[in-house]
């Protein structure tokens, strides 16, 4: 094989990102990975941070529902592109966030080692959901968040709630919603643990699909990026995303569909856990598998079908078709 030409102050390997304060924090960690890897000083490394339609829209109509300002490709297209054009060699990206299928030319296939899984309740007056005051405010745009929430509060009011860290810990101080849910992988990698209240267990709130993952994206025929990034990709990872979003792909999960899956190694085995909900959490339907790590693909299909096959009739219509 060809000796990998080495990034340098000159000709760094270009790190592409989203400018929010979450989405440089992980290409800061992904670069301080290639940097120990690979003994390389900082410069060999340059961060270049891509504006998106999604960050634009999502700025002007911040009282939206993410759903109505588009899909998720709106977040990833001009980073995908700038990747195409050579702008940038690769990309860093929530892979909670990501399509399971990726554009012609683009392979997404390197993970770093996943972070905490669990949801954070952030409250500055209650310690759980169990002790929110009846009838109170909570701040969530994430659709499985909210049927998740109603399936254990019916009584709970849900209003939007998007923009970075900051923004919603001032609408919480500003009395806009009594609590919101954040990503516990989001507050480590922000340094902001303490905001959370309390980490919320996944059997009492089942995570997204790849939450706390990092995933890098780069050119299929970029062999530099591909060697590059193999000594920092991490296996379990890896395993634990092939299940989920087998899980995932299988049920054509869209933005609009409460759905939650985890996988777990234990052993030589895997688990995972699927559910998928009504959006005002009237019905929670919930399947579970185990296989040798060798079946990952399979077990994620195995589950989805499970939950597809006890959902009655009409259960998905309120998914636009
Ligand atoms: N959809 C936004 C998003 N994408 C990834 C994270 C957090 C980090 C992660 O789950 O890896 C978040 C914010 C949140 O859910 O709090």
């Amino acid at each position: 094989m060809a000796m990998t030409q080495m990034p340098t102050p000159d000709q760094p390997l270009k790190l592409g990102t989203r400018g929010s304060p979450l989405a440089l924090a992980q290409a800061h960690e992904t670069r301080a990975r290639l940097m120990a890897a690979h003994d390389l000083p900082e410069a060999a490394f340059e961060v270049v941070v891509i504006k998106t339609t999604g960050d634009d829209r999502a700025m002007i109509a911040s009282d939206k529902p993410l759903k109505e300002i588009g899909n998720k490709g709106l977040f990833t297209k001009e980073i995908e592109e700038a990747m195409l054009d050579g702008r940038i060699d690769i990309a860093i990206h929530s892979m909670k966030d990501m399509p399971t299928v990726q554009p012609e030319g683009l392979v997404l296939d390197t993970y770093l080692p996943r972070e905490d899984v669990r949801d954070a309740f952030v409250s500055l007056k209650a310690t759980t959901i169990h002790d929110l005051p009846e009838g109170a405010v909570v701040g969530t745009s994430s659709l499985r968040r909210r049927a998740q929430l109603l399936s254990r509060r019916p009584d709970l009011k849900l209003v939007e709630f998007r923009g970075n860290v900051q923004t919603r810990r001032q609408k919480l101080a500003d009395g806009v919603a009594e609590a919101t849910f954040l990503a516990m992988a989001g507050l480590n990698r922000l340094g902001m643990t303490e905001l959370a209240a309390g980490a919320i267990a996944p059997e009492d709130m089942l995570p997204a699909v790849a939450q706390g993952a990092i995933g890098i994206e780069r050119r299929v025929d970029d062999a530099r990026a591909a060697q590059l990034l193999s000594p920092i990709h991490d296996i379990p990872t890896e395993q634990r995303l092939t299940v989920e979003r087998a899980f995932l792909a299988t049920l054509d999960g869209s933005c609009e569909t409460p759905i939650a899956g985890l996988a777990l190694i234990e052993g030589g085995e895997i688990w995972m856990r699927g559910e998928i909900l009504r959006p005002d959490g009237s019905e929670c339907l919930r399947a579970e598998g185990r296989a040798s790590l060798s079946d990952a693909g399979e077990l994620g299909i195995d589950v989805a079908r499970a939950l597809l096959d006890q959902a009655p009739k009409g259960f998905f219509d309120w998914k636009r078709g």
